[in-house]
């Protein structure tokens, strides 16, 4: 049996290309003798809808868009993600399905039982779990069809008191109880930089555990916040991975069922930081390519943080679409500017000077007579960031650049940063990423050729928001800080915990009290690229009113 795995990239509710994608990989299959072609979980509406499933609209455009596909399944079969209605009174009124459409309909409907919850899901606001089981037949083999989250019964979380998914009924037990030959998962399933070995290893424990082949399809692309690696693959019955797809892009692969037992597929090293540059440029180009943007803007600092963002955004968007505001202060060393007009000019972007001295000076002078004799404090260093956060906008509306927020995940954590200010902007590329990896980033980027002006990443981080600042006077070293924010924000581990790992108890204190208190500056944040198993956004709900 030759069975193919489509990994495409959807648009949520754009049931035009989606379905184009999909009928072309159906013809495509069927030209090459395939018996069997995959599409992810969702696939037909993209994943995750959210709310729109609750437009009785979006639900038949799926439905349609399904019907539509099945005509092309002459002499081929397909199992394709879609939305599908509860028939009962009782419960949601969704599913969410795998539909096995052959000879040109929709034969059977298969409901996912497993519905994730935690972090960033939410499916049991939308959809009913499964309590059904049975396989499909095709060419003499039985197939059990399941749906991603299926596969993970007990869901491992990166964190030290959460609980893992507790669910009573376990898909695999049920379907393997009715002698399948091989497995189907259906995925959305978001990258996130140690999720890969995870995602494999739960596939080789299940394929050990019930002795099946397994064939993975994840979805690829980016939708706002969440990116999707794909990396689908098959698995022999022996939970070796007998082919991988890439990481990143589409792929499409046909596999033979009969010859996967004795295949190994070469094993793919890739360091986190590599995965996390790949998916943050899969990101920005899937946020502008799917709004219908093409340009972008930001303010140059020479400092690292904006120096890694633009170089980012000119491989996701290219070089003629990044325009960069080089905006110095009174407090701006020449060596910055120096900096920022390097890279601009490594990277062959337009890049226009304002300095912003002249405009802050008319801010205090308005101010004087209210400010009185009162010294020079945060609220002048918050009205520069300010004046650079309005002039940038000024250029994202004259010529429809949008702007990109360069905070990054250490400084979003303890709100070192201004709002309104360099706050700003419509997209958090590195919002996600501690400032330890934002290091490692540059000098990522710089393997090949010094495209970061090395100035920029060794010199000490600062915001030039007064004389000789320096981030280190308000905030702990970042390897030291980086620290204590992963323990507290990815593990949840309480600040005695934290400090019986080696940090010292002021600085945990101090760290922690920040975060806490800062909440509310996270809470209007742009939405940020999220690569880790715990990012700022949707899927981490903390209260703003709450005492800690
Ligand atoms: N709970 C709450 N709910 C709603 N609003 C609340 C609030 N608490 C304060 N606020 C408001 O927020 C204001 C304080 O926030 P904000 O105006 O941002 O100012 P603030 O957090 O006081 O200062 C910004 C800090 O970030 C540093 N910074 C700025 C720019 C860039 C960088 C960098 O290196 O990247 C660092 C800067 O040196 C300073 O230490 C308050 O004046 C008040 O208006
Ligand atoms: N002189 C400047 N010219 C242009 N943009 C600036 C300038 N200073 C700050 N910005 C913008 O404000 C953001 C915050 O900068 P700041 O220097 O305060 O802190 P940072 O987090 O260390 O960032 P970076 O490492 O990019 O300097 C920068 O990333 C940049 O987008
Ligand atoms: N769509 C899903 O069910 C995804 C959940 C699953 N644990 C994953 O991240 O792969």
């Amino acid at each position: 049996m030759k069975i193919a795995l489509a990994q495409l990239n959807y648009h949520i509710g754009n049931f035009e290309s989606n379905t184009e994608k999909i009928i072309s990989a159906i013809n495509k299959s069927r030209k090459s003798g395939v018996d069997l072609v995959l599409f992810s979980e969702l696939a037909i509406c993209g994943y995750p809808p959210k709310d729109l499933l609750e437009r009785k609209e979006f639900v038949e455009k799926s439905k349609s868009a399904l019907q539509k596909v099945a005509e092309h399944c002459i002499d081929i079969a397909a199992v394709i993600g879609g939305p599908s209605v509860n028939p009962h009174p009782k419960g949601k009124n969704l599913y969410n399905s795998a539909y096995f459409i052959s000879n040109g309909k929709i034969e059977s409907i298969h409901n996912k039982t497993l519905l994730p919850n935690y972090d960033i899901f939410d499916e049991y606001r939308y959809f009913e779990p499964n309590t059904e089981f049975s396989l499909v037949e095709l060419k003499g083999k039985k197939i059990a069809i399941t749906i991603c989250e299926d596969l993970w019964e007990t869901q491992p979380v990166d964190n030290n008191f959460a609980k893992s998914a507790l669910y009573t009924i376990s898909p695999m037990e049920e379907l393997s109880k009715l002698n399948p030959d091989f497995v189907v998962n259906i995925a959305a399933s978001p990258f996130s930089y140690n999720q890969q070995n995870l995602r494999t290893n739960i596939l080789k424990a299940t394929s050990e555990r019930y002795q099946l082949p397994i064939f993975y399809v994840n979805q690829i692309g980016a939708h706002t916040e969440l990116i999707f690696d794909g990396d689908s693959l098959v698995m022999n019955s022996k939970g070796e991975v007998a082919k991988r797809l890439n990481y990143f892009e589409e792929d499409y692969q046909i596999v033979d069922l009969e010859a996967i037992e004795n295949k190994k597929a070469e094993a793919r090293n890739v360091n986190y930081i590599e995965k996390i540059h790949d998916a943050l440029v899969l990101g920005l180009k899937d946020y502008f390519g799917k709004m219908g943007f093409t340009k972008t803007t930001l303010g140059l600092s020479g400092g690292i943080d904006s120096a890694v963002t633009v170089v980012l955004a000119e491989r996701a968007l290219g070089k003629e679409n990044v325009r960069v505001l080089l905006m110095p202060s009174e407090f701006s060393s020449d060596h910055s500017i120096k900096d920022a007009v390097d890279l601009a000019e490594n990277l062959g972007i337009q890049y226009d000077i304002v300095p912003i001295q002249n405009i802050f000076q008319e801010f205090q002078k308005s101010l004087d007579p209210i400010f009185g004799d009162l010294p020079f404090n945060v609220a002048e260093e918050n009205i520069q960031a300010r004046v650079r956060g309005t002039l940038v906008m000024g250029l994202s509306n004259k010529f429809g650049h949008i702007l990109l927020n360069t905070s990054n995940k250490s400084e979003s954590a303890v709100g070192y940063g201004t709002l309104y200010g360099d706050m700003n902007g419509g997209l958090s590329v590195l919002g996600d990423v501690y400032k330890t990896d934002v290091f490692k980033l540059a000098w990522f980027i710089n393997k090949d050729k010094e495209v970061i002006p090395e100035n920029s990443i060794v010199k000490p981080p600062s915001a030039e928001l007064r004389p000789d600042q320096k981030d280190s006077d308000s905030l702990p070293d970042y390897d030291v800080l980086d620290g204590i924010l992963f323990r507290y924000i990815e593990k949840n581990m309480s600040s005695e915990e934290i400090i019986q790992d080696g940090f010292e108890r002021v600085t945990v204190q101090k760290a922690l009290r920040l975060v806490n208190m800062n909440e509310y500056k996270r809470f209007q944040t742009p939405p940020i690229l999220r690569v880790s198993s715990k990012a700022f956004g949707f899927g981490r709900k903390i209260p703003l009113v709450a005492k800690h």
